[in-house]
């Protein structure tokens, strides 16, 4: 099987997009799939695969699949590069419209020049913070807010969000001792989150500025993580480090994304998106 693909990135958040308006695949292969287009030897490499697709409840839809084959429900780099792919290629004819993930369904904005999509605005919706919604076991609606968590024999703090797709984030005093690989998979695989999870360690800089490193679930650590910049913004303002309508700049290893928790309840994500490459991958089957 000769698959096109295009090759994007947000941030060097990467993944192979599969434009399925013009080229089918039967579902029972997407996992497989991923796994083997994310495969850096004998793939392509990324760290995962997205579905842009046909959809009737918004202009176009977009799927997110995990380095590991798992199949995430929103992704905040992929829909800023979806939105980019979808204007460029004549899927959407105006610079904003809607695009469904698995979570929502949110709003794009495309900031066009000579033709070129650079910029993206995404309206990523209300943050999700019932324990019970994140998912995170304790069968109450209560907030995850700073809440003691043991960890490899130590306690740690976390505050849990949802954007769609669950996060666990953790404060900590210098972005550069952030323990992604020894806490990171021990977190993202804790019984204590039964969807498993995405584990962000953050520096709150200043009251405009965050540091942020991400370990995200089913890929690894990553160079960005939209959703998880997005969580972190939520979850300063809820520790009282930030205040809510203030635009934040998130450093994030691969560059900075420009959030705002607004007052209608609404995260809002702006950065680039940027095309790699395009080309036929030689897929086997399973
Ligand atoms: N990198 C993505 C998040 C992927 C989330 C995925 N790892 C999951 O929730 O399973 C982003 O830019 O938001």
């Amino acid at each position: 099987m000769q698959i096109p693909f295009t090759k994007m990135h947000g941030l060097g958040n990467n993944y192979v997009y599969i434009d399925l308006f013009n080229y089918e695949i039967d579902e029972k292969l997407y996992s497989d799939l991923a796994i083997h287009m994310s495969d850096i030897y004998t793939g392509i490499g990324s760290d995962g695969m997205i579905l842009i697709h046909p959809t009737t409840a918004a202009d176009v839809g977009m799927r997110i699949f995990n380095k590991d084959g798992s199949e995430g429900k929103s992704c905040g780099n992929g829909l800023r590069c979806t939105a980019k792919y979808a204007y460029e290629n004549g899927i959407v004819q105006n610079r904003k419209f809607h695009i469904q993930t698995k979570a929502n369904i949110v709003e794009a904005e495309v900031s066009v020049d000579n033709n070129k999509v650079d910029q993206v605005t995404i309206d990523m919706g209300e943050p999700i913070l019932a324990r019970n919604e994140i998912p995170m076991m304790g069968n109450n609606d209560s907030k995850v807010v700073n809440e003691p968590f043991v960890v490899a024999g130590e306690t740690q703090y976390v505050t849990a969000v949802s954007m769609g797709n669950p996060h666990a984030v953790f404060f900590v005093n210098d972005i550069a001792e952030a323990p992604l690989e020894t806490l990171g998979p021990t977190i993202e695989k804790d019984m204590r989150f039964p969807e498993s999870i995405n584990v962000e360690f953050i520096e709150v800089v200043s009251s405009t500025e965050i540091n942020f490193r991400v370990w995200e679930r089913g890929s690894g650590i990553t160079q960005a993580c939209g959703t998880g910049a997005c969580a972190a913004v939520v979850a300063a303002t809820l520790n009282e480090k930030v205040t809510k309508s203030h635009p934040i700049v998130v450093h994030l290893a691969g560059g900075d994304l420009n959030i705002e928790w607004k007052e209608d309840n609404h995260v809002w994500m702006t950065g680039p998106a940027e095309v790699i490459a395009s080309g036929l991958f030689y897929y086997k089957g399973k």
